[in-house]
C-alpha cells in the first residue's frame, strides 16, 4: 500500500515533533517503514498531499491536529469539493492540541486505534462543509472543512488561543483558560441568519456555530447530536444575555452539552446557512481563523472517506 505520511512538526506548538519517533514506530509496525514528509509552513500539507496524489498515492496519514488534517484534505479536493480521486482515503493521527476529528472517530478513547485505522482497508464517509467568507485581507475565501465553523466569540477564543505560544503547549485546556478573559471583553453584535434559503431574522448574538461533529473546542460537546455522516449540519447560537450569564450559565455546560437547554441558546439544522453583520466578526473553520463575515456554509454529503477499524 502506498501511503503519504504528512507530519506537522509545529502541531501542539512543537509537541508533535517530540512525539514523532513514537508515532513513527507505531506506523512502521503496521505499514512497514514509512517516509515522513514534514510540513515546512502553514498551507504546506495541501501541496504535499496534492503532489503525492499526482504520484499515485491514495492513502494519506495526517500527523498533527485538525489544522494539519484540514490542509491535507484540501489537497485531495477539486475546487468544487469533490475528491480529485474518489478512492483517496484520509487517516488522521492525533498529535495536535484538540484533535477533534480523531475524537469524533473514537481514536482518542482507544489506544492504538488511529494507527490501526491508518493501516485498515475499511473506510467510512464524512460530510464536508464548504465555507465561503471574506478573507483576513478582504479577498474571498473558499475552503472546505469537516468539524465546526464558528463565528463571533467562539472564533475569537480560538484565534486568541492559537496566538498564545505558552497556552497551546498546555493542550486542549488552553481553550478553556482563554475563555473567561475573551468573553468579558467581547461585545454581542447584530447578525442576520439565513437557513436553507429562509431568512430567520437578525439577532444580537455572541456566537454562532455550524458543524458536522458534536465535539469541538478541545473536548466540549458543542453541538449535541450532530452526526458527521448524515448530510445535515447542526447550528447553535447564543445571544441576548449578559457576558456574566454566558460565563456562569452557558460556558460551564459546554462539556456536558447541557447548554442547549438554556433559554437563550437556539439550535437548528439545515444544509445551507448565510450570516452577515455590520460589525467585523471573525470566522473560524476547524480551529483555524479563516476570515470574517459575511459567511456562507453548505454541506457536501459524504464527500470524503477516512480509514476506520
Ligand atoms: N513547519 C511549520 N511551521 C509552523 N507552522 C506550521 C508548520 N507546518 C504547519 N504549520 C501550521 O501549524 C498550525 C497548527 O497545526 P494543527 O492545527 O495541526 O495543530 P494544533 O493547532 O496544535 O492542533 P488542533 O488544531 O487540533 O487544536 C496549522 O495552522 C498549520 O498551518
Amino acid at each position: 500500500m502506498r501511503v503519504a505520511v504528512i507530519v506537522n512538526p509545529a502541531a501542539r506548538k512543537g509537541g508533535a515533533l517530540a512525539r514523532w519517533p513514537a508515532i513513527q514506530a507505531e506506523l512502521d509496525k503496521r505499514l512497514g517503514p514509512v517516509e515522513p514528509m514534514f510540513t515546512e509552513a502553514p498551507g504546506h500539507a495541501t501541496h504535499l498531499a496534492l503532489n503525492a496524489l499526482a504520484r499515485g498515492v491514495r492513502r494519506f496519514v495526517a500527523v498533527g491536529g485538525d489544522g494539519t488534517v484540514n490542509e491535507t484534505l484540501n489537497g485531495l479536493l477539486e475546487p468544487s469539493g469533490r475528491l480529485i480521486y474518489p478512492d483517496a482515503v484520509l487517516c488522521p493521527v492525533p498529535a495536535g492540541t484538540a484533535n477533534e476529528l480523531s475524537r469524533a472517530l473514537g481514536h482518542l478513547a482507544v489506544a492504538g486505534s488511529a494507527f490501526d485505522a491508518a493501516a485498515s482497508p475499511l473506510t467510512r464517509p464524512i460530510d464536508l462543509m464548504r465555507v465561503r467568507c471574506a478573507g483576513p485581507d478582504g479577498r474571498p475565501v473558499d475552503r472546505f472543512g469537516y468539524l465546526i465553523v464558528a463565528l463571533g466569540l467562539a472564533a475569537t477564543i480560538s484565534h486568541r488561543t492559537s496566538q498564545s505560544r505558552w497556552l497551546k503547549k498546555l493542550g486542549e485546556v488552553a481553550y478553556l483558560l482563554m475563555t473567561p478573559g475573551v468573553t468579558l471583553g467581547y461585545r454581542q453584535r447584530d447578525i442576520s441568519v439565513e437557513i436553507d434559503g429562509v431568512p430567520t431574522g437578525t439577532r444580537r448574538l455572541f456566537t454562532v456555530m455550524v458543524g458536522n461533529t458534536e465535539n469541538g473546542g478541545g473536548g466540549m460537546k458543542l453541538l449535541p447530536g450532530a452526526r458527521f455522516d448524515d448530510g445535515v449540519l447542526d447550528l447553535i447560537e447564543a445571544g441576548g444575555v449578559s457576558r456574566l450569564e454566558v460565563l456562569t450559565t452557558i460556558l460551564p455546560k459546554l462539556y456536558s452539552g447541557a447548554h442547549v437547554h438554556h433559554p437563550k441558546v437556539r439550535t437548528a439544522r439545515g444544509t445551507s446557512f448565510r450570516f452577515a453583520s455590520d460589525v467585523e466578526t471573525l470566522v473560524d473553520l476547524d480551529g483555524e481563523m479563516v476570515g470574517r463575515l459575511p459567511l456562507e456554509v453548505t454541506v457536501l454529503p459524504q464527500a470524503f472517506r477516512v480509514g476506520t477499524v
